[in-house]
């Protein structure tokens, strides 16, 4: 595809208005386009060419007079309306729905191999219907043969799946082994642009523990990519995730960054991105992070949203923190409005949600003492007699729980402390393997 001209008409057609078109045109930057026009039709879908003729005639003037090369569609195409759409506009026109853009996105963004062996076997099964569609009775009577479109497409998406298959997931290894270790496991969840790269940033500890794992993503040939979470105003800025140690009230967790939802993702993209998500699942405390700048209607709609995409991956109402960000742009008034939207729309038992800026710094103590709360947590009493052993288990304690206190009664060491019940286990056991000096 060209890269010269990016000049791009945004299309939507929907029974509900107003019809915005900010998120869509938000998308159309994020791959790098120039928004020169946008159209809206208030009716409903025509299953010929989606938008009906008059429409149609209209979108390619704009399209001729406004120098356009792409029509994006916030919507989903079938493979006969593109082809029916693509064939009305002026020649060399490309036409994407919604799908297709977050797949351009997505390719540009991934920064690993893997990431781009699974954009790319997702442009594969989008593009297979489409090719099919297009191809004249006797290319298809030619499919199953070698050399044809539809046979290569075919060929390269069972080559692309054995390949995903074979590469070792060395950033879910990872995560086990520092899991047996003790960590505490959060994940950063959320709308895209919400801010949850800001606030892994925020809540991780100086020293990344995967700057000695960075193996574990490493970044793909020509990518300007790498595994730390970068922030920018920007959708999909993250497409790896990126795990670091932070350090919560004295209790050591690891933290994941992951990519953002977004309405109408393409589905098997998101399979095939939510091994983070499917970790959500798996994790302690999955931090949900909202914008709560944004207006209140689209507010609740993202925040619906994101709860949709985590009750889908079975993470646990519970386990849930929802942090509303952003409220730095925010009134008091409107602080306590998106609290109070926020309030009925989460589940029950999930925690109170806290309004926050990352960017700021406001509030996060209040954020790191309801994660806090959420983390698996039992106390210990640990009773040794004094030594280098009893030295180790108190080292140990400090570096996996939070230690409360430590007293030396001349012949035993006491030590009283809080953590995972798995970490204390393991504690007890060391301390009562301990010797006399
Ligand atoms: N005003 C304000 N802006 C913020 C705050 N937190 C984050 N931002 C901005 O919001 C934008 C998006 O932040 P990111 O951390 O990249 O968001 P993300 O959720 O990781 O986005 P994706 O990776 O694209 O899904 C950036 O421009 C941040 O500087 C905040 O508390 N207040
Ligand atoms: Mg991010």
């Amino acid at each position: 595809m060209s890269r010269t001209n990016r000049r791009t008409v945004v299309a939507k057609r929907s029974t509900t208005t107003p019809i915005e078109t900010d998120e869509i045109r938000a998308l159309v930057r994020a791959a790098g386009d120039d928004v020169v026009a946008d159209l809206t039709q208030a009716e409903s879908e025509d299953a010929g060419t989606y938008f009906g003729r008059g429409k149609v005639r209209e979108l390619a003037e704009i399209v001729a007079t406004r120098d356009a090369r792409r029509v994006v569609v916030d919507g989903e195409l079938t493979p006969s309306q593109h082809r029916a759409l693509e064939s009305r506009l002026p020649d060399e026109t490309i036409v994407l729905d919604r799908y297709r853009l977050v797949l351009d996105i997505f390719e540009a963004q991934a920064g690993t191999r893997r990431a781009q062996l699974q954009v790319e076997l997702a442009q594969l099964r989008y593009d297979l219907p489409r090719l099919i569609e297009s191809a004249d009775e006797g290319a298809l009577n030619k499919q199953t043969e070698k050399g044809s479109p539809v046979y290569d497409v075919r060929d390269r998406i069972d080559r692309l799946e054995r390949k995903l298959a074979d590469l070792p997931e060395p950033a879910d290894q990872f995560r086990e082994r520092r899991r047996e270790e003790g960590f505490d496991l959060v994940t950063i969840a959320g709308y895209t642009n919400a801010g949850k790269s800001t606030l892994l940033h925020r809540l991780a500890d100086e020293l990344s523990l995967e700057q000695s794992e960075a193996a574990e993503s490493e970044p793909a040939e020509g990518s300007n990519k790498n595994a730390t979470a970068t922030v920018a105003d920007r959708l999909f800025e993250t497409l790896e995730t990126t795990t670091r140690r932070a350090t919560i009230d004295g209790r050591p967790t690891l933290a994941t960054d992951t990519v953002g939802f977004v309405d109408d993702l393409p589905h098997d993209l998101v399979e095939s991105f939510s091994s983070t998500l499917s970790e959500a699942a798996a994790s302690d405390v999955v931090v949900l992070v909202v914008d709560a700048s944004d207006p209140p209607a689209r507010f609740r709609e993202r925040l619906e949203t994101s709860l949709e995409v985590l009750a889908a991956q079975d993470v646990d109402d519970d386990r849930i923190v929802a942090a509303l960000n952003k409220v730095d742009r925010l009134s008091t008034a409107d602080r306590a409005r998106r609290r109070e939207i926020a309030t009925a729309e989460l589940p029950e038992p999930a925690a109170e949600p806290i309004p926050v800026s990352v960017l700021e710094g406001a509030n996060l103590g209040t954020l790191r003492a309801a994660i806090r709360d959420e983390l698996p947590e039992e106390r210990a009493t640990l009773r040794m007699p004094n030594g280098d052993d009893a030295m180790a288990v108190v080292s140990r304690a400090y570096d996996r729980t939070t230690v409360e206190t430590v007293e030396y009664d001349g012949v035993d060491v006491v030590l009283e402390c809080r953590g995972r019940p798995s970490v204390l286990d393991r504690l007890r056991a060391r301390a009562a393997g301990c010797s006399d000096p």
